[in-house]
């Protein structure tokens, strides 16, 4: 590659034939300037003027995202520019992308050298070769249209414009991205780097920087299980993934400020990643899950399960699913205990960054004695655990319960934990070490009735409530920042629990006073403005919690896809993954 600054400033003709040279100022801004003499002073050259003005142009190399060579000797210069959109209180920063005139040089490796110059600077996160995105594209998330804004957005800007290097694959049915993820060379790897690096040899494609999705939230949650399943999961984990808003909610890419394709684009570009914490769910028999995002059981699912066969509408879907909830007023029925950051159990490890709940937010708590006694358990942990069961991938299409309105089987009375029914965390597959699960005799199966069973620090919710959610990031779709409160690497997750304020005494009718506020966050849903009226939502911070679904009217949903409805454990590993965020990224207070 020809030295760059010897060849600058580079002589160019515009494609309407204006001469002018470019070159880049100390401060690696982009400079077109038109030489003056050129032109012509005729009537004709005023008036084409008028229509291709020949002005002098300044590319801020904070804007630039790189330059596309159109033919050996033709290039463009491409840049981001920045706007914002406004939501209610919150403004989103977004880009466009904008291209300069089409410049002409006989210097074919000259143009070739300025090219490679501008993409290097511009988009290789620093390094002297082009980053290695794998994209995987799931071509039936939102309404079909991914494959397509894949070829026609994504690639020629990654690809041609930035000149990283991509490779597409496209998936071809259901968790066929686990099995993706499971096959990619990633470049954090600990196999590749012992490999000497998958790139190494001569003509082999070297290892993957970045995992990007292109489609919708269930894309993004089927390769997150695809990567804990890689034998190398633990430097594997390291690789950042990217969430390119195709799908229907894209709560995901919401959450990191990834509001359309092209701002998802530019941030590749940009390389900036943030710590994501993850989920394990423990479901018996022994399946274990990640997720990132939600746990939803109720409203919060039917609106998202019930709704599939809307998908043609995009995210509206989502908000006529929630208003349908209001009308039919139900309210739903589940065991549920919570471990809120810092409420110790077992050994006490890994407690999570955010505060302890407040006590107004949970109605049953751990008598005091028993609180002060502490439980002392030790840990097991997870990490050497034996895997007993194919992890995690199966999503189960036949524990959805369907829309009846009936209870499942009334429970035996379970009065604590150890009664033999339960199973341990080491039946499960191996992954991420769990403190606070190994540190309970059993996994408590039936869920107790009471906390009596449990070790201190555990809270018990409400079993009837209208929503009922666990969230870790802040959006759930581009229009529904539903948690405000989010922090996505924090180490805890905010569960909310909406109960309806008669209690159990209720019946399965919600009172007038749970359907004017389940209304109210419908309404402030968009920029989480509900969340600024007291009282309409109690929220929990939890590092790890435990269902039992007890009414089969709904479905369980991790991330937007479903799972059996089978108990649930769940544990949040902090930041254990790295989530592609945009440049100017920050979670709203
Ligand atoms: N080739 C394929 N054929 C059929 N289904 C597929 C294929 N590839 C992926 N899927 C399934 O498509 C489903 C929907 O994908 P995804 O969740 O990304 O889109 P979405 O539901 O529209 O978006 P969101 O989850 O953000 O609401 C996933 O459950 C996935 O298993």
């Amino acid at each position: 590659m020809a030295d760059v600054a010897s060849l600058l400033p580079l002589e160019v003709k515009t494609h309407s034939g204006h001469a002018g040279s470019i070159t880049l100022t100390p401060a690696g801004d982009v400079l077109y300037s038109p030489h003056p003499s050129v032109g012509g002073r005729g009537f004709f050259s005023w008036l084409s003027s008028l229509v291709r003005p020949n002005k002098k142009q300044l590319i801020p190399a904070e804007h630039l995202i790189g330059a596309k060579l159109e033919t050996p000797c033709r290039f463009t210069v491409w840049w981001a520019q920045p706007y914002t959109s406004r939501t209610g209180c919150v403004t989103k920063h977004r880009f466009k992308a904008c291209h300069s005139a089409r410049f002409e040089t006989p210097d074919t490796v000259a143009a070739q050298a300025l090219v490679e110059l501008l993409r290097r600077r511009a988009s290789w996160w620093g390094r002297a070769s082009p980053p290695h995105v794998a994209a995987i594209v799931n071509p039936v998330s939102g309404k079909g249209g991914s494959r397509r804004l894949m070829e026609a957005q994504v690639l020629p800007l990654l690809r041609d414009v930035a000149g990283l290097r991509v490779t597409v694959h496209v998936t071809q049915a259901r968790m066929h991205a686990a099995e993706l993820v499971r096959g990619l060379s990633l470049s954090c790897s600990s196999s590749s780097a012992e490999a000497g690096g998958a790139g190494s040899g001569p003509g082999a494609s070297p290892p993957v920087d970045l995992i990007m999705f292109v489609g919708g939230d269930g894309t993004l949650y089927e390769g997150l299980q695809g990567l804990f399943q890689r034998p190398d999961w633990e430097s594997a984990v390291q690789c950042p993934m990217a969430a390119v808003p195709c799908g229907s909610g894209n709560g995901l890419a919401a959450s990191a400020g990834l509001w359309d394709p092209v701002t998802a684009v530019v941030s590749v570009c940009r390389g900036r990643t943030e710590p994501v914490d993850v989920a394990s769910v423990l479901q018996p028999p022994g399946n274990r899950f990640y997720c990132l995002l939600s746990v939803v059981y109720g409203s919060m699912a039917n609106l998202d399960i019930g709704t599939q066969h809307l998908r043609w509408m995009g995210e509206l879907r989502f908000h006529l699913g929630g208003l349908w909830e209001i009308i039919r007023g139900r309210l739903y029925n589940c065991r549920i205990f919570v471990l809120p950051p810092g409420g110790s159990s077992g050994d006490g490890a890994a407690a999570g960054a955010a505060g302890a709940a407040s006590p107004q937010d949970v109605v049953i708590t751990v008598p005091a004695q028993r609180a002060a006694e502490g439980t002392g358990a030790a840990a097991g942990g997870a990490g050497g655990a034996a895997g007993a069961a194919e992890g995690g991938a199966a999503v189960g299409n036949g524990g959805g319960g369907g829309m009846h309105e009936r209870l499942l089987p009334a429970r035996q009375s379970a009065g604590n934990a150890g009664d033999g029914s339960g199973s341990h965390v080491s039946d499960y597959p191996a992954g991420p070490p769990l403190p606070v699960l190994s540190s309970l005799p059993a996994l408590p199966r039936p869920l107790p009735d009471s906390l009596e069973a449990l070790p201190a620090g555990w809270q018990q919710l409400p079993d009837s409530f209208a929503i009922l959610g666990a969230y870790n990031t802040q959006y759930l779709a581009l229009g529904a920042r539903a948690n405000p409160g989010g922090r996505m690497g924090d180490g805890a997750w905010d569960v909310w629990h909406m109960a309806d304020e008669r209690g159990a005494h209720g019946g399965r009718r919600a009172s007038g006073s749970v359907r004017s506020r389940a209304l109210k966050v419908l309404l402030g849903i968009e920029d989480g403005g509900f969340a600024k009226s007291p009282g309409v939502m109690r929220t929990t911070k939890a590092r790890a919690l435990m269902f039992e679904q007890r009414d089969s009217a709904t479905w369980t949903v991790l991330d937007g896809e479903e799972v059996p409805n089978l108990p649930l454990y769940l544990e949040v590993h902090q930041g254990i993954c790295r989530l592609l965020v945009a440049p100017q990224f920050a979670e709203e207070a």
